[in-house]
């Protein structure tokens, strides 16, 4: 039997760290929307008791390491599972960009195995076992649009924010999480306003949206790695309506209303990016499989 699903990407329109935690991770108050970039994931059931991972993309582990076998991995355990499973990974989400694609792949996962072996679980026990794979994996197993607290597994659903286009573009590198949080200082960071994104996004106003976004993460990153702030800086000269880094980057998106500007960003980025995208936001949770 063989089940073919979408995992699609995040972003972060507003990211905030409230303090650090004693267990060493950080509290935070995110408000995520998945976005029309989806890696594409075929699971089929294997007669032998073993996981196998299948991707074409160097960057992707085909081992232990790959949150989408940790995920088959805990569903075998946890619910003693005898078969097998083979997951084709086929990516699209570029790798350690702060789209969360391992999570969204794990999450996939999590949601296909449910069906493919039978379990019966609901949504919201699948997320409570995706907190125990990463932060990320409790928000992409709902997907849609939610503000995310706790360390990231705490999601409350909210509305779909205002239609417009997101333009993405990642430069030449890679940017590992828990450096960037490593190096964060919580004294004196500029807070977005959660609450008014919340309420921007209720009231479908564009242009409320625009002004509320932000990430603590992203002068972090800025520092490491100057080329995200040039991206930035190319995107607005451009006429995006918003510009922001996505999770810990560094991959930077803008947020644009006009197809005429989308276009014109789209194309002064292509060639001066590793990778660039235009895709609509999925912004509600029916989206999925
Ligand atoms: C930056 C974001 O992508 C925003 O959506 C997430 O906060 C990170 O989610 P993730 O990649 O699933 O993160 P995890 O795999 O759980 O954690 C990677 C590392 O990031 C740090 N980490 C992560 C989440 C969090 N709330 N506080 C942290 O300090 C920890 O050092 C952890 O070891
Ligand atoms: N299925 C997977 N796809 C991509 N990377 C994976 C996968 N499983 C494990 N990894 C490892 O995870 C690392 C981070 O990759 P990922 O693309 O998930 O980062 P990210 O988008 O920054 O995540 P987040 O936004 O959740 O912090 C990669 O360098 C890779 O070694």
């Amino acid at each position: 039997m063989k089940l073919l699903i979408k995992a699609p990407a995040k972003i972060n329109l507003s990211l905030d760290v409230l303090h650090k935690r004693p267990d060493g991770y950080h509290e935070v108050e995110m408000v995520m929307t998945t976005i029309d970039l989806a890696d594409r994931i075929e699971l089929s059931l294997l007669n032998r008791d073993s996981i196998k991972i299948h991707s074409q993309n160097r960057f992707v582990p085909d081992d232990q390491r790959n949150l989408a076998y940790q995920a088959a991995l805990l569903l075998k355990e946890r619910f003693n599972v005898k078969q097998g499973v083979s997951i084709a990974i086929e990516k699209t989400i570029p790798v350690a960009a702060g789209l969360a694609g391992g999570s969204s792949d794990a999450a996939a996962t999590l949601r296909g195995l449910n069906k493919l072996w039978g379990l019966g679980l609901s949504l919201d026990e699948l997320a409570t076992l995706g907190a125990e794979i990463g932060s990320d994996v409790s928000f992409c197993v709902y997907g849609g649009t939610a503000l995310a607290t706790g360390r990231g597994e705490i999601i409350k659903q909210l509305p779909a924010p205002p239609t417009c286009w997101v333009v993405l573009a990642k430069p030449f590198i890679g940017v590992s999480t828990a450096e960037v949080y490593r190096r964060l200082k919580i004294d004196g960071l500029k807070h977005p306003n959660t609450s008014e994104m919340i309420h921007a996004i209720q009231d479908k106003d564009f242009t409320k949206v625009c002004n509320n976004v932000g990430n603590v993460l992203e002068e972090v990153t800025l520092g490491l790695h100057p080329e995200v702030a040039q991206i930035k800086d190319q995107m607005k000269r451009f006429g995006a309506d918003a510009v922001l880094m996505s999770g810990s980057g560094p991959t930077v998106f803008s947020l644009v209303e006009h197809d005429s500007r989308m276009h014109r960003i789209y194309n002064g980025l292509r060639g001066f990016c590793d990778q660039v995208f235009a895709v609509r936001m999925l912004g509600e949770r029916h989206h999925l499989d």
